[in-house]
């Protein structure tokens, strides 16, 4: 799957150094993550000064070196100068230690916010978002982007800070004692801004392609590890090596051509200097001969030095400058994050507790994954208090959208459901969720023991309550065969029966007065689910249950079953009242009848 983090934007060739959005990202990082820093700022602004002031005293005292050599020759006076020259250069070296830890720490303390933050966000997004949102793309801007920022704000952003500080305090010394020359050396200025100009906007569109790169490769290699069973097992292995290594080659080119967009402005701004010193040269030295100034040698030679003092921190911000215009790209994504809203929340005022133990109603729900393709119109279903309730039909029905529905994990277009008379969208969502327990197709297994495994669900357990879920899910003795032992990714060191009996375990110690069940024993031997079954049904007693299930078997003795088709109740009735009915339910028990004999 192709990732497109950023798209191009019309009129993108017309934007200035900034544009609005940035303007807005940058406000964003700035009132969220440093604004309450500013006193820690403010220190580091300090030390920095102090490293500016240091560099111009140099300057001043190598003009005073370079008079007492050439005109007075006194010895005890050098000295002086030499000394104070290494206590500035001293000073300097200090706050080039403190500096940089004081703003690595600051950057990486805002950076660690900031991703706090966006995963506090991330964990209230629809479902829908990640459904059609790839890993990659997330990884990518809590990984990569976050740590690009990180490194950029903390070393990148003082450096600059340090160099422009330098820049203005010398550019003013310079001006100070030659302003005539110091606007000679100004010529050239126009020139520099406008190929920053252009490089700008280069860098923009190759950065934004490159992140787009780096999410597919991080997407296409999520993918592959995750289906490697699969790439095996078809063969694959070459075409998803091809696959990656195209990934790889695309970012090896953008990088390169990221470089070649940043590398243009170094050699400008050297020109540039280079045809500032010829230029300062030529006419100090003509200043310095002719009688009608008043300026020597050693003011022209100190002039020098200045400028050589002014380009040096101007070529890093130069630098600067392009890595700056790169990350307001990576900025840019990691705030696209903070732009994205849910919609499912609670009301306002949502209730905390409601009747739990009544009937569940759909009430002309209508629902649809994507416009294009409605799922359900005006559906109306009853799910009784205390009753065991099916629905079956065919793949891709609507039957596991009915309990995503009920559980509000999305949000349904027109219509209501209620639980004992409340609408779900009335109720805190947590009270809501807490109040099911559901054995889903999808189980989810996390790479830690089967104990932490079947606790997650309700970390407050006792041993004694853990125990007692697993041996009603069948599962008690492979907890006492495997010890602590982690389940692998994904589970993968277990069998899909295995898995799907933690699920079950899952959902007898979470106790819950309403229970889901979505293909609940489908994995399990005839034997096993006889037992589990029974367990189940001990568990359901007095419990409003809904049961997905696709073989009958699993189901014949509920209450009330419902057959849905292409999104719609088409029957409902008990098992026999179905079979009499001779319709849908009626073809499916026919079909399935082999394995009642
Ligand atoms: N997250 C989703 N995003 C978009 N479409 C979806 C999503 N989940 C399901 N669908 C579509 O909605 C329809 C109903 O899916 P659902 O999973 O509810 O069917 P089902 O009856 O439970 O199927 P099965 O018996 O195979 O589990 C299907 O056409 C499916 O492609």
């Amino acid at each position: 799957m192709k990732i497109r983090l950023f798209d191009r934007k019309k009129n993108e060739s017309k934007l200035p150094f900034f544009t609005p959005q940035d303007l807005v990202n940058i406000r964003w990082f700035w009132n969220n993550y440093l604004v309450q820093r500013t006193p820690w700022l403010l220190i580091v602004l300090g030390l920095i000064l102090v490293q500016g002031v240091a560099y111009q005293q140099f300057l001043s005292l190598t003009e005073s070196g370079l008079r007492v050599i050439f005109d007075e020759g006194v010895i005890t006076d050098l000295i002086q100068v030499c000394a104070i020259v290494f206590g500035l250069f001293t000073v300097r070296a200090v706050t080039s230690y403190v500096v940089p830890r004081l703003s690595t720490w600051l950057a990486a303390s805002a950076v660690m916010e900031m991703r706090r933050d966006l995963i506090e966000h991330m964990m209230t997004f629809d479902l829908s978002y990640f459904d059609r949102t790839s890993p990659g793309e997330t990884i990518l801007r809590l990984v990569s982007q976050a740590e690009g920022l990180s490194s950029f704000v903390g070393q990148a952003t003082v450096n600059a800070v340090r160099d422009f500080v330098t820049v203005i305090i010398v550019s003013g010394y310079l001006i100070y004692k030659a302003p005539v020359l110091f606007a000679s050396a100004l010529v050239i200025a126009p020139a520099i801004i406008l190929i920053l100009q252009f490089v700008s906007h280069n860098i923009k569109m190759v950065q934004r392609s490159a992140e787009n790169a780096l999410g597919a490769y991080m997407n296409t290699l999520e993918e592959t590890v995750n289906g490697m069973r699969t790439v095996k097992i078809s063969n694959q292995e070459r075409f998803e090596e091809e696959r990656l290594l195209r990934s790889t080659s695309e970012i090896r080119a953008l990088a390169i051509r990221l470089q070649a967009a940043q590398a243009t402005v170094m050699p400008a701004i050297d020109i540039a200097s280079a045809f500032a010193y010829a230029l300062v040269i030529g006419f100090g030295g003509y200043m310095a001969i002719s009688p009608s100034y008043d300026i020597d040698g050693a003011a022209i030679i100190a002039f020098l030095i200045g400028l050589v003092m002014v380009f040096d921190p101007l070529r890093n911000l130069a630098k600067f400058f392009t890595q700056l215009q790169a990350s307001l790209i990576l900025l840019d994504g990691v705030n696209g994050m903070n732009r994205i809203k849910p919609t499912i929340t609670d009301v306002e005022k949502p209730l905390e507790s409601f009747d739990t133990t009544g009937e569940i109603l759909l009430s002309d729900v209508t629902f649809a994954y994507s416009p294009e393709s409605p799922l359900f119109d005006k559906l109306s279903m009853e799910f009784r208090a205390g009753e065991r309730t099916a629905i079956v039909g065919a793949t891709g029905s609507g039957k596991t959208t009915i309990l995503s529905l009920i559980s509000r994990l999305y949000e349904i277009e027109s219509g209501k459901i209620t639980i004992g008379g409340t609408n779900i969208q009335d109720i805190r969502i947590s009270n809501l969720r807490e109040s099911f327990s559901v054995v889903a197709q999808d189980i989810v297994i996390f790479n830690a023991s089967l104990w932490e495994n079947i606790k997650y669900v309700r970390p407050q357990s006792t041993d004694e309550e853990i125990w007692e879920a697993a041996e009603a899910a069948e599962i008690a003795d492979l907890i006492r065969s495997r010890g602590d032992m982690p389940l692998g990714p994904k589970g993968a060191q277990l069998s899909g029966g295995q898995k799907q009996r933690i699920a079950i375990a899952r959902a007898f110690l979470r106790k819950a007065p309403i229970l889901l069940l979505d293909e609940a024993t489908s994995a399990l031997d005839q034997r096993t689910e006889e037992r589990v079954k029974r367990a189940l049904a001990r568990l359901a007693e007095g419990k409003t249950t809904i049961i997905v299930a696709h073989r009958l078997s699993a189901i014949s003795d509920a209450d009330r079953i419902y057959v849905l088709d292409q999104g719609r109740a088409v029957e409902s009735g008990t098992h026999q009242e179905l079979l009499d009915i001779g319709g849908l339910y009626h073809g499916m028990y026919s079909t399935q009848k082999g394995e009642y004999h």
